[in-house]
């Protein structure tokens, strides 16, 4: 199925952009850009700093030198990213469909409705269960969906497949592909392979141990 472009034009740019913890550079002087519609997967050891430099994308961390902008993009339109890390970021008292509905009024309930981001992900028969009594695969996959009930055009996504089976794999090759038809971007950190359909739309950036 062919989805429909929803994002204006928007380009990431990073340059002579370097990134690290505590002091300690693990990404230095990295140039790149990604434009809607486009892939970069970082690849790399434990340790290098992937998630490091989708953290410092995110705004979390602080860059160590250098500076990175979404080009196009409009500041009056709200936050214009996705962050989904390592934690998945549930209340466990609350069910998977409450779990939802709270992302979708903190971030703006601007994609698909959180009963049909359920149904997207194979949570629709769970959505009243207590979220804290999901399976790690469940839990990732609720983690996922949130990047749904919100329409927002960068995702930065850290080991989406983690804990995954099989169809969670083919899930996220689903959403990420979805994502890039209606002109989103994707930067996402992974130790798996994500095959997308269309190959010419993936870059890669390897990170390698500092000496
Ligand atoms: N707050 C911190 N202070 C100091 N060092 C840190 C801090 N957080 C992370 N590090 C270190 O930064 C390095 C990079 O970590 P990061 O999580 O970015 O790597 P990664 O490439 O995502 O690894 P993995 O493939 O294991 O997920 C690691 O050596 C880690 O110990």
């Amino acid at each position: 199925m062919t989805e429909r472009q929803v994002y204006p034009e928007l380009t990431l740019r990073a340059t002579a952009f370097s990134c690290g913890r505590g002091g300690m550079v693990l990404a230095d002087a990295l140039s790149f850009a990604v434009t809607g519609g486009n892939c970069l997967l970082l690849r790399g050891p434990n340790g290098t700093g992937k998630s490091t430099l989708l953290l410092t994308l995110a705004g979390i961390v602080a860059p160590m030198s250098g500076h990175f902008a979404l080009e196009g993009a409009d500041a009056d339109d709200g936050p214009h990213l996705h962050y989904c890390g390592h934690r998945n970021a549930i209340k466990a008292r609350l069910s998977v469909l409450e779990n939802l509905q709270l992302w979708a009024t903190l971030n703006g309930a601007t994609g698909i409705t959180p009963s049909e981001a359920l149904e997207t992900v194979g949570l629709g028969d769970l959505s009243m269960l207590d979220a804290g009594y999901l399976s790690a695969g469940q839990s990732r996959r609720l983690a996922l969906a949130r990047l749904l009930v919100s329409e927002r055009p960068l995702w930065l996504l850290d080991e989406p497949t983690a804990a995954l089976d099989t169809e969670g794999h083919a899930l996220v090759t689903r959403l990420i592909d979805g994502h890039l038809q209606r002109g989103g971007l994707v930067i996402a950190a992974t130790h798996d392979d994500i095959t997308l359909p269309h190959p010419n739309r993936v870059q890669t950036l390897t990170l390698v141990r500092k000496s």
